[in-house]
């Protein structure tokens, strides 16, 4: 786990976090570069979701507090302020009802179903939405640097973000050591 002291946005961007929300949701999440972010989740109501090149919105608010935010094929909107020094962040989830209504339509690799996704949200009901705001507390964080593709790059497991937090998952380069 690095223990850097984050203060540039470039200190942010290619960064990888694990972190559970106070709801008990946990999720992995990477900044993969200025624009794109790449995501597992591995508890919650979508808990085996991972998504790959979503185009997101990332700006610093002040030295080391970062604001992420886009809009997804689901229709879903994600809200997050990272405060990473304190290891911690909040995050506001807006779930069309449709996705609460049958959760598991989202629960696959959403890249290869973009086409399911975009029927999902015409077919189903957009209102009421479900509004999830919840702080989280980070329980790693690693450097893996920008454009890594080896991050996220296989379905959650149950035990992953223990491997990953034991240092089983990535080499000192930050590559998946393979099983
Ligand atoms: C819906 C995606 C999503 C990804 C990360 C996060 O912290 C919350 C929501």
């Amino acid at each position: 786990m690095t223990e850097k002291y984050f203060k540039t946005l470039d200190d942010f961007l290619g960064t990888h976090f694990i972190y559970t929300y106070d709801n008990g949701w946990e999720y992995e999440w990477y900044a993969k570069n200025d624009h794109t972010v790449d995501y597992r989740i591995h508890g919650g109501m979508v808990a085996g979701r991972w998504v790959k090149d979503q185009e997101a919105n990332i700006v610093m608010l002040t030295e080391g507090i970062y604001k992420v935010a886009w809009t997804e094929p689901t229709g879903t909107d994600v809200a997050l302020d990272f405060v990473p020094n304190e290891k911690k962040l909040n995050g506001t989830i807006f779930f069309p009802a449709w996705v609460k209504q049958h959760p598991e339509i989202t629960v696959t690799f959403q890249n290869e179903h973009i086409d399911r996704m975009h029927e999902a949200r015409e077919k189903y009901d957009t209102y009421p939405k479900l509004v999830v705001p919840e702080f989280a507390h980070i329980t790693y964080m690693g450097d893996a640097g920008q454009n890594n593709e080896e991050v996220i790059s296989e379905a959650p497991y149950e035990g992953l973000t223990d491997d990953i937090r034991a240092g089983r998952y990535f080499d000192e380069n930050y590559h998946r050591i393979k099983k």
